[in-house]
């Protein structure tokens, strides 16, 4: 068989990844038509309801004459059931949003309530405060379409968050005493982990809870999915501080401008921001390690932008370098409350060794450097025009998949189109940056940095 034969004669097997359901442990839950069939603004025609057979397939790409697809995973297509598993009469929905902040959060919140509100008829929802330890420690907040009417509008959450404070049996007696029978955890990869403990403790007592994630994190670190909400803003906000970094540097002799950029352990957004700007000289990015001396390092790239063009703009993610910087012991050991890793300043640290080369190598010269932090800056703004939309369709994905008695899933686009992932799956995977792939090859085409390979 010739190449193109083998190609045209190719089959794909298509495996669908399993979706817990209600009916997996209530196997005799009873079902209701949904109210969308009679509802003022929703004309439901043919085509409006999707059914189990609905799929999206993860994988689109492939080059046919190197890996034959011999299966692919699918996924549920999010969106309308006509037969749902909730009388709307009896709906209790409780959303609680964990972990640091990100732009849209309010967005995710308000139109979780609208959904519901406008879409379903449910009219007992609740907001959790501050983040898991609120199931068991605050009262839930009573929400409303009025109530959340203009939130898309404000930065943060204003139900809260916060780090910490996962209490299982406690959270769950929580939602079993306040009789919520629908919970929304809106969180990063901490509270998808969380998250897939809750599920996991909510059918092993069998209750009637859906579960459903949707999963923020600025840093676009969640696996799976196309990009988080609230990422797109970040990197819009960040070109601000680059753009101010590239100012300070040019009207300075020797002048650097360093900014660092969020990205605990993932640099998506330097390398989203510096790609976008075109003012970065250098992106440094935890997936690449780098150093500082010696030929192919980063003083001496400088060195040589300094003598070409006078200025230099430095985008340093969070994460990176983390061991380069020396510390204590104490400080190895310190971790935030949900356990994860405090990061010492890379920028000031890099601003000091710049300082300390420049004194060394060039003593008397003139040199700056201008370090800006607009750390919580680019994520506490809110979300733009994009990202709005995206937290609505979200949401309203989210939504339809817990009516249909989808329970254990995470809400997200895959190649555009919005899928129900089971939270375990996504909870197992981590976005990071692939210096393999073209886009970081893009980087360094625009930068022309070195690889910081030694060889
Ligand atoms: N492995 C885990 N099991 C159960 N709960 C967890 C786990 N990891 C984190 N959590 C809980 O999830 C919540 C949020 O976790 P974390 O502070 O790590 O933020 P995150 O969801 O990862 O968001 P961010 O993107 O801001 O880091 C906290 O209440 C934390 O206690
Ligand atoms: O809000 P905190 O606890 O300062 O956390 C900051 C961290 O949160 C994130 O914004 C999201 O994980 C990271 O980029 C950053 O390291
Ligand atoms: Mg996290």
């Amino acid at each position: 068989m010739t190449d193109s034969q083998h190609i045209e004669n190719l089959t794909i097997n298509v495996n669908l990844v399993r979706l817990p359901h209600l009916t997996d442990y209530l196997p005799n839950l009873q079902t209701h038509t949904t109210p969308l069939e009679h509802n003022n603004f929703y004309h439901p025609s043919n085509g409006f309801y999707l059914s189990q057979s609905d799929v999206i397939i993860r994988r689109t790409i492939y080059d046919l004459a190197r890996t034959a697809p011999s299966s692919h995973f699918a996924y549920h297509r999010a969106g309308p059931r006509k037969q749902i598993f909730y009388d709307q009469q009896n709906v209790r929905a409780a959303i609680v949003t964990c972990g640091g902040l990100c732009p849209g959060l309010n967005t995710v919140i308000r139109e979780l309530v609208v959904g519901l509100w406008e879409q379903y008829g449910v009219r007992e929802i609740f907001g959790i405060k501050a983040g898991y330890r609120g199931f068991y420690s605050m009262d839930p907040v009573r929400l409303d379409v009025k109530m959340v009417h203009n939130w898309h509008k404000r930065g943060g959450t204003v139900l809260e968050t916060s780090r910490g404070g996962f209490d299982l049996d406690k959270i769950v007696n929580a939602i079993q005493d306040y009789g919520y029978n629908q919970v929304y955890i809106i969180g990063g990869d901490g509270t998808l982990r969380g998250a897939v403990k809750i599920f996991n403790e909510i059918r092993r007592r069998k209750l009637y809870v859906g579960v459903a994630a949707i999963p923020k994190t600025v840093d676009n670190d969640v696996g799976i999915i196309d990009r988080s909400f609230g990422f797109q803003t970040a990197v819009e906000k960040a070109q601000q501080a680059i753009s101010a970094a590239h100012v300070e540097a040019e009207s300075a002799p020797n002048g650097i401008g360093l900014v660092k950029l969020m990205g605990r352990s993932t640099g998506h957004i330097a390398l989203y921001a510096t790609l976008s700007s075109r003012d970065v000289d250098c992106c440094l990015i935890p997936e690449n390690e780098f150093y500082l001396h010696g030929k192919g390092g980063l003083f001496e790239f400088l060195e040589d932008r300094l003598k070409q063009n006078g200025h230099a703009v430095v985008v340093v993610a969070e994460g990176t370098g983390q061991d380069m910087i020396p510390r204590t012991n104490a400080e190895k050991q310190v971790s935030d409350e949900s356990g994860n890793p405090v990061f010492l300043d890379v920028g000031v640290w890099l601003k000091s060794e710049l300082k300390k080369w420049w004194d060394v190598d060039h003593k008397g010269e003139l040199f700056t450097v201008k370090y800006i932090d607009p750390t919580y800056m680019i994520r506490a703004v809110t979300a733009n025009a994009t990202d709005n939309l995206y937290c609505t369709l979200l949401s309203h994905s989210a939504i339809h998949g817990v009516m249909a008695g989808y329970t254990g899933f995470v809400a997200g686009p895959i190649n555009g189109n919005y899928a129900y992932i089971p939270m375990d799956e996504i909870a197992d995977t981590k976005n990071v940056v692939d210096t393999k792939d073209p886009k970081w090859a893009w980087v360094r085409s625009i930068t022309t940095q070195p690889d910081f390979q030694r060889n």
